[in-house]
């Protein structure tokens, strides 16, 4: 029987015989516990209901009892998890050796994420990142820390991308895009994700008091200003998770599709997790609260690599710059930096792959700590202090949430009629754009043809109304009514207008004098 596979998963993966054996024992100690979990359950609810004191006091133990099970497991299916890995890692890395299969067919694709391979990728990281510890930094050293840090951002981009014969997307959790702004929850297990998803969305998502309690992404809709916002309680993720440890790679992918990122901390724990956190999204290239670097790259096909500026540099020389393309084999390009911008920049620019989010960070249980440490975190940039359990601040966080995502509700006015203020048009800079013709083409596509101009109400009109062409830039609660070409200025201009003295539609002849009956 060894070497033969077996499906065990829903998902079809498949383990072999013996790594089997050992899962199955696992779930059966699983089951035992939770079958005692339920009696347990039963039994403190019977003594609840019965109010009686010496059955009230009998709950103590029999809930720590239950929380102990409860460990235990978390624990049992943390072991599973670990050595479902590493049995699927050592099956992967057989099929990348090319291993058959006895009757002479090539081995199954177990694992789709090439971990064989990834786990050399990751051992030359931390290879480099060791050489970058070790060289001290000085005027000498700068070239060739460069170089290094070209060479871990190859590699970096290398772990990310999709194996090879998948269809490339798929990484994530397929979660469909709905509503005007999608922000996804990210975080360390246990900092209260869950518990603020249900909060704001009214949307249950499962939460506890033990690690690992939300094992898929768990969509809810926050209503607010008249818009739709799309919230994502995603699994808790842990440091080497741009390694694809854990679910973290499913994770990033969300985060990577969102218009906002929640960084969710437990305001009791160190400060350490969010610097692990931002670590971790960096090397995946997720870059918050950063905008794209002013520099200018453009890949050529021949005359060589011309380097200016329109600053002087402080970071980066022509010789730095040109050490870097060559690690990336450039040989003939275009570089201006518009920035006084560093070797990091420079790298993201190249790689042209990197994501540039928006984060607020939301420091959770602050009930459980002292009012001073509130303070200190509550003055920290982009950063909201909540509690989920005391319904702390709820309200300031979807502000902040909104004020960040910048979307922009636009009210449509029929001619002669008042506002339709029950259902805006919602622009933002992220999705298309919040000039004029984006209203139109959001409108519909064919309409921005037989658009005159519009006649604009609100902050970014000057006057009211303002006469406004297809280039104006619109802002939240502007009203806007459309003002069409009329007909016979479409059929000519000049001496070629049709010269009609009459109505041309009964409709206007209606208006001007009306028919006789
Ligand atoms: N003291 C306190 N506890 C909270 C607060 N919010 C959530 N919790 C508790 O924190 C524990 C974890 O909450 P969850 O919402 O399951 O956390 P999560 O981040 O979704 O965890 P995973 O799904 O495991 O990643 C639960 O026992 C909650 O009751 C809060 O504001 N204050
Ligand atoms: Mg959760």
């Amino acid at each position: 029987m060894e070497g033969n596979v077996y499906p065990v998963f829903g998902n079809g993966t498949q383990v072999d015989g013996k790594v089997l054996q050992t899962f199955q024992k696992s779930f059966v100690q699983v089951q035992d516990i939770l079958d005692q979990n339920r009696l347990l359950i039963n039994e403190i609810n019977q003594n609840h209901e019965s109010k009686i004191p010496d059955n009230l006091s009998r709950n103590v133990g029999l809930i720590k009892e239950l929380n102990n099970n409860i460990r235990r497991v978390a624990g049992l299916y943390a072991d599973l998890s670990s050595s479902f890995i590493r049995s699927v890692e050592a099956s992967s890395e057989g099929d990348s050796a090319g291993t058959n299969e006895p009757d002479g067919k090539a081995s199954q694709k177990r694992f789709r994420s090439g971990s064989g391979k990834n786990m050399g990728i990751i051992e030359r990281i931390k290879e480099i990142e060791a050489e970058m510890a070790r060289t001290q930094k000085n005027k000498a050293t700068e070239y060739h820390l460069g170089q290094l840090k070209a060479k871990i951002a190859k590699l970096r981009t290398q772990l990310l991308e999709p194996p090879k014969g998948s269809s490339g997307g798929g990484d994530g959790f397929e979660v469909t895009k709905f509503g005007h702004g999608r922000v996804a929850l990210i975080g360390f297990p246990s900092v209260g994700k869950s518990t603020l998803l249900t909060m704001l969305t009214g949307t249950h998502s499962e939460a506890a008091s033990y690690e690992f309690t939300t094992l898929t992404c768990i969509p809810g809709i926050i209503h607010y200003n008249d818009t739709k916002i799309q919230l994502l309680d995603l699994p808790g993720i842990i440091e080497g998770a741009s390694e694809g440890k854990g679910r973290g790679r499913q994770v990033i992918a969300v985060a990577k599709s969102s218009d906002l990122v929640l960084m969710v901390l437990d305001a009791s724990k160190s400060e350490g997790h969010r610097q692990i956190l931002t670590k971790e999204l960096e090397a995946v290239g997720l870059r918050l609260n950063k905008r794209p670097p002013q520099i200018y790259f453009k890949k050529k096909k021949t005359g060589g690599i011309s380097f200016n500026s329109t600053l002087p540099l402080s970071h980066v020389d022509e010789k730095l710059c040109y050490q870097i393309l060559h690690e990336y084999k450039i040989h003939n390009a275009e570089v201006l930096f518009r920035e006084d911008a560093t070797v990091d920049d420079l790298i993201d620019v190249i790689e042209g792959n990197r994501k540039y989010i928006k984060c607020v960070y939301v420091y959770n249980k602050i009930d459980v700590i002292g009012i001073d440490d509130v303070d200190k975190l509550a003055r920290q940039p982009n950063s909201v202090v909540i509690s989920c359990n005391l319904k702390l601040n709820l309200d300031r966080l979807l502000s902040k949430m909104w004020e960040e995502m910048g979307l922009v509700r636009v009210y449509t006015k029929p001619q002669g009629q008042q506002p339709d203020f029950s259902d805006p048009v919602v622009l933002s800079a992220d999705r298309g754009g919040c000039s004029v013709e984006d209203f139109c083409n959001h409108i519909h596509r064919s309409l921005i043809k037989d658009v005159k101009y519009v006649l604009v109400w609100g902050t970014s009109a000057r006057h009211y109304p303002q006469h406004c062409g297809l280039s104006h830039a619109l802002q939240d609660e502007d009203v806007v009514q459309i003002v069409k070409k009329k007909e016979k200025e479409e059929g000519g201009r000049g001496r070629f207008k049709s010269h009609t003295t009459g109505p041309a539609r009964i409709s206007d002849r209606e208006k001007k004098a009306p028919l006789k009956t």
